[in-house]
């Protein structure tokens, strides 16, 4: 078995983890690599950084900082993706919509990681396809708005790395310091969950104890006992073979991941390791549909790092506008670099997805296609809550099954906002969750987000899809 990043514990010679990096600030090469040239592009959701010089010093902190992920991870993501685009994975991402410094504790980050590892359990079964993990977490700290203002009139909230969530005028001033914040919390959550996953968490028995918990519990419960009972034989079988100690049944790897959005903090955080630009704030950065302009800052950046690399495309894309971005972003088309990222809605996909992906697959470029079903469904509550009901993000997702199966394409994966903790943001699902349930435990600081048991029933109803 190939070894993993988090078991590489005696790194030597030749070893990848040994890679050396550097920062890379004005050099030569970071010029030729073109890494600045964003600066000087259009840029769309520009945080309002009252004192630019300010950004410069704290940039220059980071800029010699231990960085959060190492060149090799990244590398091994991206061919983890090149086999989801062949067809032979299933990538599932997940996380909070933003990450706050407040709530980034252990308990938050361990049910998190467990909720997702749980989903990827279950899908792995659907699938029969190994299952890419990847969270959205350690760096997802901005968030692009809709307005500048808020509904109180203040300047948006931006995210805990540009501003605070406090409804004052002083608390949304943008403050670059907070990047340094964002890099510390990124810093030690990267830190637990490394040390977790080796050491229990992601044991795949006790994964699948708890979603036998989650069935005997769920009002829903007994559409999913089927499945779990399927999975309880197929492990009773592998133990039967003797395949007891074997590490994959003990260990995973979870990839970092979010949005490319502060793009002072990635740069500074980009190191360059064998004359490739890296963006070591996180192994997978995705651009947003907000600011995905082909001629724009943010697609300029992360065309040239060697991070696999995601954009979102809302109802709006034209198949020509993604051909584009192949173009842009994978200029080699090299397999697992690039991840298309649909969130339609759920009203829409079936019609605005069949011919980006045509034009695509007909233009050969190779991508992952994955299925972000919560953007597209957002609509507010009748007691004025930011929410997205179940049914439509179930639906989402099997509209692009259907797209996918028609033009026998591949569909890749899954892109979902969620936590382990049962908070009362989305509507539905077997909780039945209402309108006036939504103040119950609404914490979110931004998005809506599935909470445990959505998020399971997802998985069982997508490993139902998965099955055909
Ligand atoms: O995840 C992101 C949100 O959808 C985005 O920040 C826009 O949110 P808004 O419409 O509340 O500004
Ligand atoms: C802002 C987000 O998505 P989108 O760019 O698709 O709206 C997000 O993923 O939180
Ligand atoms: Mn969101």
């Amino acid at each position: 078995m190939r070894q993993e990043w988090h078991q590489l514990s005696h790194p030597g010679v030749g070893n990848p983890g040994l890679q050396t990096t550097r920062p890379s600030t004005d050099s030569a090469e970071d010029a030729a690599l073109g890494l600045d040239r964003w600066r000087d592009l259009p840029r769309a959701q520009t945080p309002p950084w009252p004192d630019p010089a300010a950004v410069v010093d704290v940039c220059r902190v980071l800029d010699n900082v231990p960085s959060i992920v190492a060149p090799y991870e990244v590398d091994l993501l991206r061919e983890r993706l090149a086999l989801v685009c062949d067809g032979k994975a299933f990538l599932l991402q997940g996380g909070d919509c933003a990450e706050t410094f407040v709530d980034n504790t252990e308990s938050h980050l361990l049910a998190n990681a467990r909720t997702l590892l749980q989903m990827a359990v279950v899908l792995t079964y659907g699938a029969s396809l190994p299952v890419v993990k990847v969270a959205r977490v350690a760096g997802q700290y901005t968030k692009p708005r809709s307005s500048p203002t808020d509904a109180l009139g203040l300047p948006a909230y931006r995210g805990d790395m540009i501003n605070s969530l406090e409804a004052t005028a002083e608390a949304r001033v943008a403050d670059p310091q907070r990047m340094i914040r964002a890099y510390a919390n990124s810093a030690a959550a990267m830190n637990m969950l490394r040390a977790y996953l080796s050491g229990g968490l992601a044991d795949l028995h006790g994964l699948h104890d708890w979603n036998k918990d989650f069935v005997r519990s769920s009002a829903a419960g007994e559409r999913y006992e089927a499945i779990a009972r399927e999975i309880d034989r197929a492990l009773a079988f592998i133990q039967a073979c003797g395949m007891t100690d074997d590490e994959a049944l003990r260990k995973v790897t979870l990839f970092c991941s979010h949005e490319a959005l502060a793009l002072e903090y990635d740069r500074a955080l980009t190191r360059v390791s064998d004359n490739r630009a890296y963006g070591l704030s996180g192994h997978f950065l995705w651009v947003g549909e907000r600011t995905r302009q082909l001629d724009g800052a943010h697609i300029d950046y992360i065309s040239r790092i060697a991070n696999p690399v995601g954009v979102k495309l809302g109802p709006g894309t034209s198949p020509e506008q993604a051909i584009e971005l192949c173009e842009k972003l994978n200029p080699d088309n090299v397999p697992g670099k690039l991840t298309l990222i649909s969130r339609m809605g759920n009203h829409k996909v079936r019609d605005a997805l069949p011919p980006i992906v045509e034009k695509v697959t007909a233009a050969g470029a190779r991508v992952v296609w994955q299925c972000d079903p919560m953007h597209g469904n957002t609509h507010e509550s009748s007691n004025g809550y930011k929410t997205r009901h179940f049914d439509r993000i179930v639906d989402e997702v099997l509209g692009y099954f259907e797209v996918h199966r028609n033009l026998e394409t591949h569909p890749g994966g899954l892109h979902v906002e969620l936590t382990g903790e049962d908070v009362t943001e989305c509507l539905g699902g077997a909780q039945a969750i209402q309108d006036i349930d939504l103040p119950g435990r609404y914490e979110t600081a931004c998005d809506p987000r599935l909470n445990t048991q959505q998020s399971l029933e997802l998985a069982f109803l997508v490993a139902e899809m998965l099955r055909g």
